[in-house]
């Protein structure tokens, strides 16, 4: 029997939808409008996509967002300089610089330089710090997003074998991470394998949950998948014939007994969970500025 599809577009709407009725709230009772501002250096397609992806999604949940295009050559200063206005804005809350940057512009100084309370995407070392010691002030978007997958999906993780395939700051190291800490969709056993990893397949094949993030189109192939396994696919790779995932999709979708598709997965709550954060993000000045 062919695995459970993990709908992420289902399941992200109704987090945004969630988020849409909480947003509606905070307006009512405080008069705070919550406001995402992105930033996209240069005109990358895929990164245009995922702009405008997330101002429809902000638009449906009733969250004001602004973007700014700069050209391919701006400096490092110029970007500095919109980001430390955008920090002293106090009408914004949620400030998303695109990655990747063009090559002249240093991304840890970026990153180092958005206000922590408006680090909506969770990248900022004091937020990352925050994670870590279990206190998050934001959860990273893409890994809470894959833990909101399987709270949906009711599947278990207690206990149970995770694989997180990748060892980025955006998505591999945060994701093992969470599903190590205590918590709902976590308490699981991790092991992160990555490039230089031996007997990568054998690896692969111990989960009963893999979450491949290793950005490499159909990486995951069925002999490397444990049957049963839940199967998340971070994957988001162009190729030409429209995108897809990490994961070998059809033949893998034999084996496993849950799985996420691309597109229609991981990508949707990466959104969702983005949104939900620039809520927290303006509750947290409303509670600050009502004392
Ligand atoms: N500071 C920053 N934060 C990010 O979170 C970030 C970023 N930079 N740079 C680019 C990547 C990419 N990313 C996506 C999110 C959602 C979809 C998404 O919703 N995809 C849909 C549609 C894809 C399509 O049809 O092309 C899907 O998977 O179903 C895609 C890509 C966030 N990123």
């Amino acid at each position: 029997m062919p695995a459970q599809l993990i709908d992420g577009k289902a399941i992200s709407a109704k987090v945004r939808e969630e988020v849409a009725a909480d947003v509606r709230h905070l307006i009512d009772t405080t008069g705070v409008e919550p406001h995402l501002v992105a930033v996209l250096v240069g005109d990358d397609p895929a990164s245009a996509i995922y702009v405008r992806g997330k101002q429809k999604a902000c638009e449906k949940a009733g969250i004001r967002s602004t973007l700014h295009r700069l050209p391919a050559e701006t400096t490092q200063q110029q970007l500095t300089d919109l980001v430390q206005q955008l920090n002293a804005d106090a009408t914004v809350h949620g400030i998303l610089v695109q990655l990747p940057l063009p090559d002249q512009i240093d991304p840890v100084a970026i990153i180092d330089a958005v206000a922590p309370e408006k680090d909506v995407d969770c990248f900022h070392p004091e937020n990352v710090g925050l994670m870590v010691q279990g206190r998050p002030r934001f959860l990273p978007c893409t890994p809470h997003g894959c833990q909101r997958l399987l709270i949906e999906s009711d599947v278990e993780t207690s206990g149970k074998h995770a694989v997180v395939l990748g060892r980025s700051e955006i998505v591999g190291k945060p994701m093992a991470l969470l599903l190590m800490q205590r918590g709902l969709a976590a308490d699981a056993t991790v092991t992160v394998c990555h490039s230089r990893t031996r007997d990568l397949a054998e690896q692969v094949r111990q989960a009963d949950i893999l979450v491949a993030a290793i950005g490499r189109p159909k990486f995951v192939t069925a002999d490397m998948v444990k049957p049963g396994a839940v199967v998340i696919d971070v994957g988001i790779n162009r190729v030409d014939d429209g995108i897809v995932g990490d994961v070998d999709f059809e033949p893998v979708r034999e084996i496993a007994s849950a799985i996420t598709p691309v597109p229609g997965g991981v990508g949707p709550m990466t959104i969702a969970v983005l949104l939900q954060n620039t809520l927290k993000a303006a509750r947290l000045l409303a509670e600050q500025s009502a004392g």
